[in-house]
């Protein structure tokens, strides 16, 4: 009963490009009607993933279903029903951006009107404009109109908005949320924290191609009363600082060092906590520059999990 099934169903996944394993026992959900974010940073096998699901790499271990389908085994069956933008649009370097459109627009039954979409991603301009002389930006747009054309149930997007400028950027946000409206189930990868927060309803973290935390934006960044202070400072903090600060905090508070002058207290982080930490720095003798306390965003929560900075 493919009806039923999730929009993607990813399970044990693991994929490998000669010795380096690039997926890596990767199982996640994406129910339909969602805007489904896979958030990790360069190289953490977001495309991979992305690119086994669309069918065009075949999962050397563990499955991926579709719509309830093989996207290799069953992908005539799959291909009307699933819209694909990839990183480069896929267009040929001398064709003309509505010529293109047009053209994928033929390729299905019943697709959307080709120059409405094309005026609200603002290609209109550029239409007679051959591929390669269009922006970067302008080629993104392009690859996502040709995505939505068709008119499919479930839409894959590669890094929307790389290299857009901000303008084109909410444009292109506002159009998936759209689509979203319209019932479209939406998967797209991006290293963008904020892209993430801002649009999608279910989160996928992933690194060196594992799922390292899922939830809604909300539950990454609220986990319970969970918060984080940001303590920076005017000179470098003293030899031994985190471990006299983890020392005054107590168990269930964790401190992390960003760089010599600034750190951050991830918990139950709450008024007493601040104070505390205040307290701290008179002891050590340090002057704060800045000592906030805020909820945790999804850098914090990537640093958390994995000690780095999504965003390098
Ligand atoms: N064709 C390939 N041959 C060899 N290694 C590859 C190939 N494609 C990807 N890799 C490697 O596999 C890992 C995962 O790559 P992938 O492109 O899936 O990650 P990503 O999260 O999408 O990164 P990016 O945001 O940079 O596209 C990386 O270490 C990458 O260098």
């Amino acid at each position: 009963m493919s009806d039923a099934a999730p929009a993607v169903a990813v399970d044990g996944l693991v994929m490998r490009y000669g010795d380096k394993v690039a997926v890596d026992e990767l199982s996640l959900t994406v129910d339909r009607g969602t805007i489904t974010a896979v958030l990790g940073p360069n190289g953490a096998g977001k495309t991979t993933t992305l690119e086994t699901c669309e069918g065009y790499r075949r999962p050397q271990r563990g499955s991926v279903r579709v719509l309830g389908l093989d996207p290799v085994a069953q992908r005539t069956e799959l291909l009307p029903r699933i819209g694909v933008m990839l990183q480069g649009s896929g267009a040929w370097s001398g064709v003309r951006a509505m010529e293109m459109l047009r053209h994928v627009a033929r390729l299905h039954a019943h697709p959307m009107d080709a120059d409405g979409l094309a005026d609200r991603l603002g290609l209109g301009e550029c239409g007679r404009t051959p591929y390669r002389r269009l922006s970067g930006g302008q080629q993104q747009r392009l690859g996502l109109a040709m995505a939505l054309v068709g008119r499919p149930e479930i839409v894959f997007v590669d890094e929307p908005t790389a290299g857009m400028d901000p303008q084109s950027r909410r444009t292109t946000w506002e159009l998936l949320g759209e689509v979203r409206a319209a019932g479209v189930t939406v998967v797209l990868t991006t290293h963008y924290m904020d892209e993430a927060e801002r649009l999608a309803d279910q989160i996928h973290i992933i690194d060196h191609g594992r799922l390292i935390a899922s939830g809604s934006p909300v539950q990454l960044t609220r986990g319970g009363t969970a918060a984080t202070i940001r303590l920076v400072v005017s000179r470098p903090f003293p030899p031994g600082a985190p471990d006299s600060l983890r020392l005054a905090l107590g168990d269930l508070i964790e401190v992390t060092l960003l760089d010599e002058v600034s750190l951050l207290v991830t918990g139950p982080a709450d008024a007493t906590t601040l104070a505390k930490v205040s307290g701290w720095c008179e002891e050590q003798g340090v002057l704060p520059e800045s000592l906030t306390l805020g909820q945790r965003t999804l850098e914090d929560v990537f640093l958390e999990l994995t000690g780095r900075e999504l965003q390098p």
